[in-house]
């Protein structure tokens, strides 16, 4: 499918072209996609499922934590082309807690914190929505326990799909960027639960990484 490719030798940008927390300044290398590019993308990715959709209903399942922004920024362009063109897509949301990450690397575990049962899935029109693919062990784990109560379909929207030689080769249906092999922080993705309250989506740098190291 569609998706804007940040290169490998894409520079990206100084930090002090932006508006950076004080808090993050001597922890992160570079913005690699400024927010404003990530929102213009958004609503591009919008129009592409309300298209696919016409007026088949969905229901909007949120991976937390990382996937909270993109959801709710997508939701709200979702909302508004509902409002303003002549065929409309129900929408109805659900959230599940999935962690495996530890410092920049995944466990390998795939654990499913809370969020009520996958059960009221059965039958639905799923729309997985994700903050990034990196392996891909996150999502597949999902797919495999949707699968199980039986929907009706499922897609996945994810916001960044990484280029990496650790992928298990999963692609969604729906990607906003593909980025080169780097961890990325901002827009909710985190380290270490840090970094979420960063709008830019940035490389953070060795110094961050042990300052928040576990
Ligand atoms: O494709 P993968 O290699 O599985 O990596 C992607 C997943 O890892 C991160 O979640 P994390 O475990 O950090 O939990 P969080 O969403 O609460 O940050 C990210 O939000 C994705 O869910
Ligand atoms: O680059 C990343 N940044 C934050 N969180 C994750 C990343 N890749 N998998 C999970
Ligand atoms: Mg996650
Ligand atoms: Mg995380």
């Amino acid at each position: 499918g569609n998706f804007i490719k940040v290169e490998d030798n894409n520079p990206g940008y100084k930090l002090d072209n932006f508006c950076i927390p004080k808090h993050y300044e001597e922890d992160l290398k570079r913005v690699l996609v400024p927010a404003g590019l990530v929102a213009d993308r958004v609503e591009r990715v919008a129009l592409d499922i309300v298209q696919d959709f016409q007026e088949e209903p969905i229901v909007a399942l949120c991976v937390l934590k990382g996937g909270y922004k993109f959801f709710t920024d997508l939701l709200d362009r979702i909302k508004q082309l509902n409002s303003h063109r002549n065929k409309s897509v129900p929408l109805a949301v659900d959230f599940i807690r999935l962690k495996s990450y530890v410092d920049d690397k995944s466990s390998g575990q795939i654990e499913v914190i809370g969020g009520d049962s996958l059960e009221n899935l059965k039958g639905k029109n799923v729309l997985v929505v994700e903050d990034i693919i990196d392996t891909g062990n996150t999502m597949m784990k999902l797919l495999s326990l949707l699968k199980a109560v039986e929907p009706k379909t499922i897609k996945v929207a994810s916001l960044l799909v990484k280029r990496t030689p650790k992928s298990v080769g999963y692609r969604p249906d729906y990607t906003g960027f593909e980025i080169p092999d780097i961890f990325i922080v901002g827009y909710a993705l985190d380290y270490n639960e840090y970094f979420r309250d960063l709008n830019h989506i940035c490389e953070i740098n060795e110094a961050g990484k042990v300052k928040y190291a576990t």
